[in-house]
C-alpha cells in the first residue's frame, strides 16, 4: 500500500503539472486531433491518480478513508468491497443478535444470499450500490449510530476515533462548528460527527454551508466510499417526524417547518450540557429504523416526538398575530328597507328606513366619501365618534349602528328617526302665523341647553348649531342633530379654523377670525336659536361674513376694548373698520317686551354677549330665573303635533289601489324603478305631499 502510494505520489506531482498544462490546453485551445485527444485523456487520469494519492498520504494510512474515486485498481477494489460485505454481514448478524428469535432466520437469508451470490458469480454490488444510495440520502448510517451506541463495531469505533482527528486537522474553524453539535456531549463510544447530519440541518447557516461542498467526481460508485464517507456534507434529504409518521423533505423542496424544527431544536437543547437518554430520540427514524428498534426505542422516540410536537405547538401559537377582539363588523345596508328620502345637508344624505328584521324606522345617514381620495373620511369618522360618545343623551340625536352599502364608499349611520327638524317646523309655524307659547320656548330652550350642557361636560364642541340641527319629536323632545363638525377640544386649547358654524349662527371672535375658541361659539349660536324661536325668524341673517358682523355690532352695538377687552387683537378687527353703532338695540327686535319679557331678554344678552369670556355658559343658563318663573315650561307631551314633512310621503293604507302606478313607473329611470323595487317605495310614494323622492343610484 505505502509503496503504491509513493509512486503514487511521484507520479502525482508529474500528473500535477501535465494536468495543469492539459487544463490550459482544454480551456484555451480545442484538441487538433483524436491522438492528442488520448494524450489529455492519460494526462487527466494522471491528474486524477495524484490528486488521490495526495490526499491518502495526508489524511490516513486506511485504505476506506479515501473512497471517493473509483478509479482504482480492480484488486483493491474487489478487497473494499469484499470488506464492506463482511464489515454488513457482521452488522446484520449484531442486529439479528438482538432480535433474538429472528436469528436463525436472518443467518439462514445470509448463508442463502452468499451462496446465491456464489451460484450466480455476481456480487452484491447492485445491492449495495442501492444500499449507499440510501444511505447517502438519508443518513442512515449516522442515525442508526444515534440511536444505538452498541451497534458500533470495534472497527467502527477506531475508524470513527481516526476520522474525527483527521477532520480535526483538516477542518477550518467554522467547520468545526458547523459540524460540532453545540448541545450535545458525545458520549462514549458515540461520536460527535454522528451528530453531524442533523446538526447542519439544525444549525442557521447550513444552507450556506452545502453551498461549500466539495463536489465529488465519482465516475463510478462505490459501496465501501460512501458508508466510510463521513465528511459528506451535501444533505439531499432529511426527514422530520410527524403524527403520521415520518416526513422526507429534499432540500430542493420548500420545506415548510424547516425554521420552526430549527428553532424547536434549539430551543429544546439550549439549556442542556449533559444529554439525556430522550435526546437520542429526538431525531425521526425512516421507516427501516424504525422497524429494526425494540419496543422501548419505540417508546421513547414517540415520548420524544411528543415533547417536540408541544414545543412546536407553543411556538406556533407565540407567532399568531395579536387579535383584536373588540372590533365589530358591521351589518349591511339591505337590512333595511327604504321608505323615503327625508334630506339632503351638506354632508350627507338622509333617508327613512326600516330595519327589516324588527320594522323599527330609522333615519339613515349616508355620510359623503365621494370627494374622499385616501381612506375614511376624517368628517365622517369625527361625526360616527362624537355621536357614539355624546349620544347617550336624550336631547343629543342616538345614533344606533353604522352600516355598510355594496362597497367601503357608501357608509350610513342609523339613528332613532325624529319626525321633524325645527328649521322646517319654524317655516310651517310662520306661513300658518303660528308661534309658540313662552312655556314651549322655555321647554324648547331648556332641552336645547340641556344637550348642550352634556356635550360641553364632554369636552365636544358642536360648532354647527342651527334649527336645522335640531330635530324635534312627536313627543315634544328636542334633540341635537348633525356632529359632521363636532370637535373635541381641550384645556389649553388648541387653535381650530375658524371658517366653523352656518354664518347666520356664527359668533363675533369667529367671524373676526380667531382660532383660540371653545364652548362660547355653541353659546352663541344658541343665543341666535333662542331668538328664532321666538321670532320664528332667523335673528342676523347676513349674506357674506361681514354684513354678518355689521348686522351683529348693529344691533348689540361696536365693541370697545372696554366691552370686549382682547377685541382689538383680533385678525379682523385689525383689518377692518367698523362703524360706531350705539349699544344694544336688540330689544325692539322683540317688540319692546312683547314678544320676551326682561328676565328672558336677559338671559338672551347674556347668550349673545360679544367677549365670549362673559358668554353665558350652558350650565348658567339652564339656571337661569327666566326658567324659575311663570308661565313655567310646558311638559314636553304637552307640546303639540305637527304634521311631519319627513312622513308626509307615506304610503296608502292597504288595499288602496294605486293610482296608475306604470304611468309613474314609465316616467322613472330603469336605475331607479329597480331600486324602488329594492327599497320597497312604491311609485304611489314618490310625488305626494310636494315631496319628490329622488333616488340616486349613484349615491345610494
Ligand atoms: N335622526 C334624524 N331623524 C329624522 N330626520 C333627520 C335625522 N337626522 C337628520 N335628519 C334630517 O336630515 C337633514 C340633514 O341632516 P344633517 O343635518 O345631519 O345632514 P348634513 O348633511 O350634516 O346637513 P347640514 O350640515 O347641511 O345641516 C336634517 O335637517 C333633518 O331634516
Amino acid at each position: 500500500m505505502s509503496d503504491h502510494l509513493g509512486s503514487s505520489h511521484d507520479e502525482g506531482e508529474l500528473s500535477d503539472e501535465s494536468h495543469r498544462r492539459s487544463n490550459r490546453a482544454s480551456s484555451s485551445e480545442e484538441p487538433k486531433s483524436g491522438g492528442s485527444n488520448k494524450v489529455l485523456e492519460s494526462k487527466m487520469r494522471e491528474s486524477i491518480l495524484s490528486r488521490l494519492t495526495k490526499r491518502k498520504m495526508s489524511e490516513s494510512d486506511d485504505d476506506t478513508t479515501e473512497q471517493r474515486f473509483s478509479i482504482q485498481p480492480k484488486d483493491q477494489q474487489k478487497a473494499k468491497e469484499d470488506r464492506y460485505r463482511e464489515k454488513e454481514r457482521e452488522k446484520k448478524r449484531e442486529r439479528d443478535d438482538r432480535k433474538g428469535g429472528r436469528e436463525g432466520d436472518v443467518r439462514q437469508k445470509d448463508r442463502d444470499i452468499r451462496g446465491r451470490h456464489e451460484r450466480t458469480g455476481r456480487d452484491v454490488k447492485g445491492h449495495e450500490h442501492r444500499h449507499h444510495h440510501h444511505r447517502k440520502h438519508d443518513g442512515d448510517g449516522h442515525r442508526n449510530n444515534r440511536s444505538d451506541s452498541d451497534r458500533f463495531s470495534e472497527r467502527d469505533r477506531k475508524r470513527d476515533d481516526r476520522h474525527r482527528d483527521r477532520h480535526r486537522r483538516t477542518s477550518s474553524p467554522e467547520d468545526e462548528r458547523v459540524h460540532r453539535s453545540p448541545t450535545k456531549k458525545p458520549k462514549q463510544g458515540e461520536i460527535a460527527e454522528d451528530t453531524k447530519l442533523f446538526d447542519r440541518v439544525l444549525e442557521p447557516g447550513h444552507k450556506k454551508k452545502e453551498k461549500e461542498v466539495l463536489v465529488v467526481e465519482d465516475v463510478e460508485m462505490s459501496p465501501v466510499e460512501i458508508l466510510e464517507e463521513k465528511e459528506v456534507t451535501e444533505i439531499v434529504e432529511f426527514t422530520i417526524d410527524s403524527p403520521v409518521g415520518p416526513k422526507k423533505y429534499s432540500k430542493f423542496e420548500s420545506d415548510p417547518e424547516n425554521d420552526v424544527i430549527e428553532v424547536l431544536e434549539e430551543n429544546a437543547h439550549s439549556d442542556e450540557d449533559v444529554e439525556s437518554d430522550e435526546d437520542k430520540y429526538t431525531k425521526t427514524p425512516d421507516d427501516s429504523e424504525w422497524e429494526e428498534m425494540t419496543e422501548n426505542e419505540q417508546r421513547l422516540h414517540r415520548d420524544a416526538m411528543k415533547k417536540r410536537r408541544e414545543i412546536r405547538q407553543k411556538e406556533l401559537i407565540a407567532q399568531l398575530p395579536t387579535y383584536f377582539p373588540g372590533l365589530m363588523g358591521c351589518r349591511n345596508i339591505d337590512e333595511y328597507e327604504c321608505v323615503n328620502r327625508v334630506d339632503e345637508g351638506t354632508f350627507g344624505v338622509v333617508y327613512r328606513g326600516k330595519d327589516k328584521r324588527t320594522d323599527e324606522i330609522v333615519a339613515l345617514k349616508r355620510l359623503k366619501m365621494e370627494r374622499e381620495k385616501e381612506g375614511f373620511p376624517i368628517t365622517a369618522l369625527r361625526e360616527i365618534n362624537m355621536l357614539l360618545k355624546a349620544g347617550n343623551h336624550p336631547n343629543i340625536v342616538n345614533v344606533k349602528e353604522i352600516l355598510v352599502g355594496s362597497n367601503m364608499d357608501k357608509i350610513y349611520m342609523a339613528m332613532e328617526f325624529v319626525e321633524h327638524d325645527m328649521k322646517s317646523l319654524l317655516d310651517t309655524m310662520s306661513r300658518r302665523n303660528k308661534r309658540f307659547s313662552i312655556g314651549e320656548q322655555k321647554t324648547l330652550m331648556r332641552q336645547l341647553l340641556s344637550g348642550i350642557e352634556h356635550m360641553h361636560k364632554l369636552w365636544i364642541l358642536h360648532r354647527d348649531l342651527k334649527t336645522s340641527n335640531l330635530l324635534m319629536s312627536h313627543t315634544g323632545i328636542l334633540k341635537i342633530a348633525d356632529f359632521g363638525l363636532a370637535r373635541e377640544y381641550g384645556d389649553p386649547l388648541r387653535k381650530f379654523t375658524s371658517i366653523v358654524v352656518t354664518l347666520w349662527y356664527r359668533s363675533p371672535e369667529l367671524l373676526l377670525g380667531t382660532r383660540l375658541y371653545s364652548t362660547p361659539v355653541d353659546m352663541w349660536s344658541v343665543g341666535c336659536i333662542m331668538a328664532e324661536f321666538i321670532l320664528l325668524k332667523p335673528l342676523f341673517p347676513g349674506r357674506g361674513e361681514l354684513e354678518q358682523i355689521k348686522k351683529i355690532f348693529m344691533e348689540l352695538g361696536t365693541p370697545t376694548e372696554s366691552i370686549w377687552p382682547g377685541v382689538s387683537e383680533l385678525d379682523g378687527w385689525k383689518t377692518l373698520t367698523f362703524e360706531k353703532y350705539p349699544y344694544n338695540q336688540l330689544r325692539k327686535k322683540f317688540l319692546a317686551g312683547r314678544l320676551l319679557n326682561d328676565t328672558g331678554f336677559k338671559l338672551l344678552n347674556g347668550l349673545l354677549t360679544l367677549d365670549p369670556k362673559n358668554r353665558f355658559t350652558a350650565t348658567q343658563a339652564l339656571d337661569h330665573e327666566w326658567f324659575e318663573e311663570e308661565p313655567y315650561p310646558v311638559p314636553p307631551e304637552e307640546f303639540p303635533t305637527f304634521p311631519a314633512k319627513s312622513e308626509q310621503n307615506k304610503a296608502p293604507p292597504p288595499g288602496a289601489k294605486p293610482k296608475q302606478p306604470e304611468n309613474r313607473m314609465a316616467h322613472v329611470d330603469p336605475e331607479t324603478a329597480k331600486l324602488l323595487k329594492q327599497f320597497d317605495v312604491r311609485p304611489e310614494q314618490m310625488k305626494p305631499g310636494g315631496f319628490s323622492i329622488k333616488f340616486d343610484p349613484t349615491r345610494f
